[in-house]
């Protein structure tokens, strides 16, 4: 269970996250929308603690990231698809992760065998493409068995067979009791894998439903689209 609670972060002038309150429950996959500069990474970076918020706090399991006993069994993360040293293997990052997280070394074998990357193990990650190296950082995130999974864009770059089995994943994970939060802009493969969603904008919350609640007979996008109108800070416009 992860619990957001008056979460506020601001970097000088800027509020990138304003007062957010949600939870995202276990046995459940949460979605995390907002447009491009709403404040997810950055939510996200503060459930994991990899920033301290100005005000407010987030929890995973009652706890704040920080003094959880076992962070890898605890919460799978993946924030940033190219976070392996390039020059390394996927197989070394791996083993490098789960050895110093006592994680046995047939475990790495598991992950990578579940991802799909077995006859890229052995390649530097520095040569992987986007997609396979979404599919490496999804690996380290499941290394450590973890009861809470937290994903930045996790179907970013992946082809049609690769957000497919996202999406099987996700569901698998989330069938099996354990928490997910994950961010998207894909609405159409959101209302395909997610329960909730939880809709930022300007880092305040909009929205927090089930994908039922907010489609209403329409579609995830048109509900998206409205709760956001107001909130966009980056719109194209025409040549
Ligand atoms: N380290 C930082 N220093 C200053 N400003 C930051 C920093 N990190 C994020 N911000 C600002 O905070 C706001 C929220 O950014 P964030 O990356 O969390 O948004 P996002 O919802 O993940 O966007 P996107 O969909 O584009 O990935 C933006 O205005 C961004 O410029």
């Amino acid at each position: 269970m992860i619990e957001v609670t008056a979460l506020t972060k601001r970097y000088g002038r800027t509020t990138a996250v304003d007062g957010l309150t949600f939870t995202a429950p276990p046995g459940t996959v949460t979605g995390f929308l907002g447009p491009n500069g709403a404040g997810k990474s950055t939510t996200m970076r503060l459930i994991v603690g990899l920033e301290r918020p100005t005000s407010g706090t987030a929890t995973v399991d009652g706890r704040p990231y920080a003094e959880l006993a076992a962070p890898l069994h605890d919460v799978g993360v993946m924030l940033d698809a190219r976070s392996a040293h390039p020059g390394r293997t996927a197989f070394r990052h791996l083993l490098g992760l789960a050895r110093t997280h006592g994680i046995p070394r047939s475990r790495v074998d598991e992950v990578i065998a579940t991802t799909g990357l077995e006859t890229v193990a052995h390649r530097r990650a520095g040569t992987f493409s986007l997609g396979m190296g979404q599919r490496l950082g999804i690996a380290g995130a499941l290394l450590g068995d973890p009861g809470t999974l937290i994903l930045d864009e996790p179907v970013n770059g992946l082809d049609p067979d690769g957000v497919l089995w996202v999406r099987g994943l996700v569901r698998e994970l989330a069938a099996e009791g354990r928490t997910v939060l994950l961010s998207s802009h894909l609405m159409h493969e959101l209302a395909l894998c997610a329960d909730r969603v939880v809709v930022i904008g300007r880092g305040r919350l909009l929205a927090d439903a089930t994908v039922a609640e907010l489609e209403d007979g329409g579609s995830l996008e048109d509900a998206y689209l409205q709760l956001t109108a107001g909130a966009v800070q980056y719109r194209g416009g025409a040549r």
